[in-house]
Formats: structure tokens, C-alpha cells, sequence
């Protein structure tokens, strides 16, 4: 996927939050954009989702217009489910076109098999933001775009959902772009960390987390983490 933003701003006399701003990321490979809030990670999100068409520029998928290519899995920051619709139906509701068995496989796979039939409201904060992801993998889990997948989750939470992605990766060969304020989240899932800053946003700090994401041990885990938190600090005092 190229991401070629040669400008995006939301008011005509403010500075653009992106200008000229070129990403690439390699299919089959699992992006973490970090920076502080505000700086632009989830407009470049819902850019890269098509949700967001407001900008001059082109973002293309294996040479093809973004536009033309398979919608990608999006896990939105808030949970954006429609309260009158079954968990099942919330899966299928953005993309009719998913078959109930995929839908229900995926709700399997984040562990909501049971619930189904259930309502939003009759399901926790932490199911909530599980179903928003089997609604993403059901829609396209060989592209998969995250806002903060992580928020909300207790560490518990937290801990399965990032190994079940990790498994998901290597077994759908997924490219997976994902916002996170979490070094953790980046250390263990990601291949590579966008840090963003300034604005308009650059890229100022664009590192590869070189140990596969397999073979991360702890101690890794926490080299890495430790790394990324320095680098963070870093991106956001050089913020202009
Ligand atoms: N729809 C909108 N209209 C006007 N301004 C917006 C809109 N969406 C975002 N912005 C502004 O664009 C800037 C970047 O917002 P964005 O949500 O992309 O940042 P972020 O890095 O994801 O922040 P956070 O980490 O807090 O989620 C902010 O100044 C925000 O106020």
C-alpha cells in the first residue's frame, strides 16, 4: 500500500495536518503509527480506509487505485456498533456481502461464539471492542486497519487479543496497520513503528523491530518497549 498525501487539512486557513507526506508499507507486514494525540494518526487511518476521501493525493494497493481494491477490516477507536442489531447482524451491517458462516466464524475467533444473538448493550466494554474486531476480520482480514484496537481492554484482554492477531498475521498473511499510544502493543505485534510529529506531520522516526514477531521472547519484548518509549519521548519534543 502507497500512501501518497500531497495535502489533507480540515479548515481552509489552518496548516494542513499532511502535506507531501509519502508512506509505503510492504504487504504482509504490520505498521504501528505512534505519535502524540492529535498529530494526525487516525486521520491517516481513515485516509488509508477510503473513510475518509477529503484530500488531494492517491493511495494505491498492489498498483491499484485504493478505491478499486477489497475494503479493508477496520477496527474504528469507538466501538461504532448499531445498538438495534444482533452481534451476528452487527458483523454482516457494514458489508452485507459477508456470509453468515464467515461472520460467525469470525465472532468465534475473538470468543464470542455465544453471543451472537446478543445486543450490544447485553455485551461489556471488552466484548464490544471484540466485536468490532470480528466485524474487521470478517470484512477483510488480509487488510486490516486499527484504531487503537487495544483501548478499553483490561490487561487480561489485552494479552489474548494481541496473540490471537499475531496468529492471524502469519496465518492470513495479513498487512496491518494499527494506532496504538502502547510501546508494548507496537513491541509485540508490529514489524515496523511510524513515529509521526509535527505539523504538517512527518515521519521522524521510522524504526524495524528486526527479531520476527514469533520469536519475540519477553526480554525482547521489553528491549523493544523500552526503545519505542525513548523514541516517542523523543518524536514528541521535536514536535515542530
Ligand atoms: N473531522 C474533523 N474536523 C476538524 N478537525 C479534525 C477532524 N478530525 C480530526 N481533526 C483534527 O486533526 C488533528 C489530528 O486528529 P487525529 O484524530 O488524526 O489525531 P491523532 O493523532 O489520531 O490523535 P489521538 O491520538 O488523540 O487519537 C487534530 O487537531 C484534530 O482536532
Amino acid at each position: 500500500m502507497i500512501l501518497n498525501i500531497v495535502e489533507k487539512r480540515f479548515e481552509q486557513n489552518s496548516l494542513p495536518l499532511l502535506n507531501h507526506f509519502i508512506l509505503e508499507v510492504e504487504p504482509e507486514s504490520v505498521v504501528a503509527l505512534v505519535g502524540p494525540s492529535g498529530i494526525g494518526k487516525s486521520t491517516l487511518l481513515r485516509l488509508a480506509g477510503g473513510i475518509d476521501q477529503q484530500f488531494t493525493g492517491n493511495i494505491t494497493i498492489d498498483g491499484v487505485e485504493a478505491a478499486d481494491t477489497p475494503p479493508p477490516g477496520y477496527v474504528f477507536q469507538d466501538p461504532r456498533l448499531l445498538p438495534w442489531l444482533t452481534a451476528l447482524e452487527n458483523v454482516r451491517a457494514s458489508n452485507p456481502n459477508v456470509p453468515e458462516e464467515t461472520a460467525q466464524t469470525a465472532l468465534a475467533q475473538v470468543g464470542l461464539a455465544k453471543q451472537a444473538s446478543a445486543y450490544p448493550r447485553q455485551l461489556s466494554g471488552g466484548m464490544q471492542r471484540r466485536l468490532t474486531l470480528a466485524r474487521a476480520l470478517a470484512t477483510n482480514a488480509r487488510l486490516l486497519l486499527l484504531d487503537e484496537p487495544f483501548i478499553s481492554l483490561d490487561r487480561v484482554l489485552v494479552n489474548e487479543i494481541r496473540s490471537f492477531l499475531a496468529n492471524l498475521i502469519e496465518a492470513k498473511r495479513s498487512t496491518m496497520i494499527f494506532v496504538s499510544h502502547s510501546a508494548e502493543d507496537a513491541a509485540c505485534l508490529a514489524d515496523r513503528v511510524i513515529a509521526l510529529a509535527g505539523r504538517p506531520a512527518r515521519i521522524a522516526d521510522d524504526i524495524t523491530l528486526s527479531v520476527a514477531r514469533s520469536q519475540r521472547d519477553d526480554a525482547t519484548i521489553k528491549e523493544y518497549t523500552h526503545r519505542l518509549e525513548a523514541m516517542t519521548k523523543d518524536s514528541c519534543g521535536s514536535d515542530t
